[in-house]
This record gives structure tokens, sequence and C-alpha cells, in this order.
């Protein structure tokens, strides 16, 4: 079947100077004057690793809180929106998340009674699925390198499977990245198409219950926020949603990222620069070493990792779908922070992209993007339209070694120095 020969190597890098900052003193940044610092709080720290260091610039994401979102609160969603308008990061606290009754963007039945409604939005038991999975990846990365290597389906043309360590490029000169993939198929977990051969450990009937839990619970939260941006871009009910059925074919896909510790003189990003190509990605860090260059700055900054949230960012498709108006914001993976930065990273992601057959282009039934777009359009500046599927395909395969890597750019042009 069409989405399970294709794969997904996943989006590497760019790099620009190994240094996480530049000596430039970062410029005001007035679109985000309304966010928080967050405080540290030792309830957040992971008690098992060294701690995430406090004299490094940190990024001042907003916190969001499921529950609140659940419930509909207008303030919170305000926040989203603002979150998702001027950085498109945020975390995502996800303790005690769960719809209890149904919700609007869930599917009705006939039945509405108040009952509890069996629902896959459970923040705690992502978080549960989220542990677990960190668990299997180190099974899968302790593989040997040659059997990993046999889940490689990038000569296929796809970006599902394995990518090995320096597989992928980091910039334009063909830097090598520093990290392995291991990216599986929304569709392959929930039986949408033929299965990608798998190393046995993520054959077993365990794994693939834990992997579709992860998939079922994270994309309950995507469609959640997809349904909230709907609702603030004053688009017809359920306009995004419907642009992400679960079970329509798509690019989703969960990713574990390993990337070794640095040598302290040889230190480079492991992941370069980049947006992500979808349309919302849920992201589990444990340790430092995601950083996103916040708008009008010139000063990369570090997202502290949080217990029991997860990072929430906006992707390509987003962009294009708003004409600008949503932001999916650069970021890169650099060695963890001082103190960390003898471990072995690791991260865990839920990449959610709009189904297959889905064009890329402004959603004009929304009042807020046609007006933008026909601003855009009387200033002459076009948006290429382009199918979902090829737009990932382009952007994730370009970006292996040997792969078009000036093709692989995404909706960063101007923002990255590298296009
Ligand atoms: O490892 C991380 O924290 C981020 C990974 C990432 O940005 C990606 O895989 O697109
Ligand atoms: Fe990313």
């Amino acid at each position: 079947m069409a989405q399970t020969t294709e794969t997904q190597i996943g989006p590497s890098a760019i790099a620009p100077p190994a240094s996480t900052t530049t000596n430039k003193l970062p410029t005001p940044t007035p679109q985000l004057h309304h966010l928080e610092k967050n405080n540290d709080d030792d309830e957040l720290a992971f008690d098992d690793l060294p701690p995430f260091p406090q004299n490094v610039p940190t990024a001042p994401l907003l916190r969001l809180n499921l529950n609140r979102l659940l419930q509909g609160s207008p303030q919170e969603i305000e926040n989203l929106w603002k979150a998702c308008r001027d950085i498109g990061f945020f975390y995502l606290d996800l303790r005690d998340g769960q719809a209890r009754k149904r919700d609007s963007f869930q599917e009705q039945d006939d039945d509405d009674d108040e009952a509890v409604v069996p629902t896959q939005l459970d923040g705690n038991g992502l978080l549960e699925d989220a542990a677990q999975l960190f668990s299997l990846g180190e099974k899968v990365f302790r593989l040997p390198t040659e059997e990993k290597q046999e889940y490689d389906f990038k000569d296929r043309g796809s970006y599902f499977g394995y990518k090995g360590l320096g597989a992928g490029v980091i910039d334009s000169k063909g830097t090598k990245d520093r990290n392995e993939f291991y990216n599986v198929s929304k569709d392959d977990v929930l039986g949408i198409g033929d299965p990608l051969p798998a190393p046995a450990v993520l054959k077993q009937g365990d794994s693939r219950k834990l992997l579709e839990s992860y998939i079922r619970r994270s994309h309950a939260v995507v469609s959640l926020i997809l349904s909230l941006l709907n609702g603030k871009l004053g688009l017809p009910t359920g306009t995004l949603e419907n642009l992400h059925r679960l079970d329509a074919v798509s690019g989703d896909q969960v990713r574990w990222v390993r990337s070794p510790p640095q040598v302290m003189n040889d230190r480079q990003m492991s992941l370069g620069e980049h947006t992500d190509f979808g349309s919302i990605t849920i992201l589990f860090n444990r340790l430092g070493g995601l950083q996103v260059l916040p708008p009008g700055s010139e000063e990369w900054c570090y997202v502290k990792p949080l217990k029991g949230h997860c990072i929430v960012n906006l992707g390509d498709a987003m962009v294009k779908f708003t004409a600008g108006i949503l932001r999916s914001n650069i970021h890169r993976v650099v060695s963890p922070p001082l103190g960390q930065e003898h471990m072995t990273r690791m991260s865990l992601v839920y990449f959610a992209r709009p189904e297959d057959e889905v064009v890329l282009k402004a959603l004009e039934e929304s009042e807020v993007v046609r007006t933008k777009r026909e601003d855009q359009r009387r200033e002459g500046r076009d948006d290429e339209e382009i199918t979902a599927k090829d737009w990932i395909l382009r952007r994730a395969l370009g970006r292996r070694v040997g792969g078009n890597y000036a093709a692989s750019g995404g909706t960063e042009a101007g923002r990255s120095k590298q296009f």
C-alpha cells in the first residue's frame, strides 16, 4: 500500500555554528511580552537525572493545562491561540487531563446521556505510555547496528523505519547528523495498509498495543488542539479535524531520537535547524538539548524539559493552512547543557500530519485566513500548493545523506540562514 512503501527519515537538520548562542545580544521580542518565565519548580524536575542547569538561556514558553483546555477555559484557549501565533511552541501539562464527557472534538453518537464516555483523551495515560515507550526505545537502539540497518527504507522511498547515526545531514554542506531515529507509522500500527518489516521487539503484541495506545492518545490531544484552533480561526466546525482523521492514510508517526554524548571539543548540532513538516508535534523530553530560536531573537534558547508535561509545537502545514497566521518555529537539538552533557539523550515524538491527499493551502473559509491570503496575493506572494504526502516526502528524504537538501526547506525560508 502506498503509505507503507514510503517512509520518512526524519527531519534532520541544518547546522549553523556549533555554539549554542551567538555573541550578539538578543533583539527585543515585543510579540513575546505575554510569555511568562516558567518557575523553576523542583516538582517538575526529573529526579533520576542530573538537574537542568539554572544558568542557560531558556525559552519562555507558555505552560498550558490539558484539563483547562478540555473544560473550554476561555483564558486557556486564548493562551493557546497566542502561543500558536507568537512562537508555535508551548508546554502542555498532561497531569489529570482526561475527557469525562462527550467533547465537541469527539465523534457523536445518538446516545446523549451524561455518563462517562470512553475516550482516548487521557493525559495521565499518555504520560504512562510515554514512560514505557522510553524503555522500549532503548531496547530498539540496543540492537546491533547491522540489524537496525535492515529497517532503513530510504531506498524504497520511505521515511519510516530506522535512520542510522550520521545518515542524515544537518546543513547544505552535507555535515552529518549525530543522532539515530526509529520511525513507526501510525497506519502500520492501526492496520491501515500493509505492515512494514520491523525488529521483533517492535512486532511483539505488547509493543504494538503500547504503540497503538500512545498513537490514539497523542492523536486525541492533537484533535483537541485542532478543534480549539479551528474555533479561533472561525472555520466551519470540524474543518481541521477532518483533515486529520485517525483512520485515514497519513504520514503520522511515532519517532524515537537518540543522541550519544559528544566529546568536549568536537561538539555540533545532533539534529540541525528545522521546522516540523506536519501539523502538530507532541514531544517528550527528559534531558535538555532541544533549542528554539524565538522570533526576533538571535539567541538560541534551550527548552527545559518538565516532568508531567509534553512540549507541543506546530509544523509547516498549519502555517500553510492559515497563510502564516500560525507559526512553526525553527528548532534544533544540541548537546545537553552542562551537567547533563555526558548522558545519552533520547526523546519521543508523535508527529501528526494532514492526510496524504490533503492539499496544503490556505483555508479561505476562514475570514481571517482569507483576508491574510488576499493581502499576500496583492503583494504578489505565491504559495506552493502541494499534497501533504509529497511535501513530507520531499522534506524528509531531502535531508538524508545523498538527498536533495536544497529542496528540503520548509516555511522557514527567510527566517533560516540556511535557505
Ligand atoms: O529531540 C527533540 O527534542 C526534538 C526532535 C525534533 O525536533 C524532531 O525530531 O523533529
Ligand atoms: Fe522537530
